[in-house]
């Protein structure tokens, strides 16, 4: 089976096209101020734009949004899905008010914290932020893989946190996962994507 596999992060051309050309199945756009990888809706209406019609999925990330955020962001840059770090019940009602497929994030500290039920379209189920961090994800950091080994998941979900080209075989062995999320391990500096690391990831996640 193939492992489909999210790069998350997407500032500029370049990795814009990395990620095309490595066959990424979606890449994702950062609207958080606090995220070394946000884009402004400026910046990522002609990167969207841009990707052809079987090319990836074009995924907005949000943290506790508005409203209003998401409306301003839909007004200029054409997104198929929606990544939404806030409670279940908030990412249903986003899912519902704008007709778009909704991933929610789950921070997950052991098995009792995976949903058995949910009202959204996905799971992205990745570590908890470490102490200290300003941001909910996109930290680097890894959880216990094993946890998800033996869940049902109520819908299709990506695994991520920590992953990267040398760890991402291993992560979706343990894990039992099908899909894959990643933003810091394809990175030559925060913020700053590495044509040959997506490169890596993808052939590693699919091997
Ligand atoms: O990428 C970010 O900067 C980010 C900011 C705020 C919330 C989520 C973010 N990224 C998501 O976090 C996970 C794991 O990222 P990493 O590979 O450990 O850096 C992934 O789902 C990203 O989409």
């Amino acid at each position: 089976m193939t492992v489909r596999v999210k790069i998350c992060g997407i500032r500029d051309q370049m990795g814009l096209d990395a990620a095309c050309a490595a066959g990424a199945d979606w890449v994702g756009f950062v609207f958080f101020s606090r995220s070394p990888r946000c884009v402004t809706a400026q910046v990522a209406a002609p990167l969207a734009r841009a990707i052809a019609n079987d090319g990836p999925g074009r995924i907005g990330l949000f943290v506790r949004p508005t409203d209003d955020e998401i409306r301003a962001v839909l007004d200029h840059v054409p997104l198929d899905g929606l990544q939404i770090y806030d409670d279940a019940s908030r990412a249903a009602a986003i899912r519902d008010r704008f007709a778009l497929p909704v991933w929610l994030a789950a921070g997950i500290g052991s098995t009792v914290d995976l949903p058995a039920f949910c009202a959204v379209d996905g799971l992205v189920i990745e570590s908890r932020a470490p102490k200290g961090s300003d941001r909910p994800g996109g930290n680097a950091h890894a959880f216990d893989w094993t946890l998800t080994a033996g869940w049902t998941a109520p819908v299709p979900w990506l695994l991520a946190g920590g992953l990267r080209p040398d760890n991402v075989r291993r992560a979706i062995e343990c894990s039992g996962a099908r899909g894959v999320d990643v933003s810091s391990g394809v990175e030559s500096a925060p913020g700053v994507k590495s044509p040959e690391l997506i490169r890596q990831f993808v052939q590693a996640a699919r091997a």
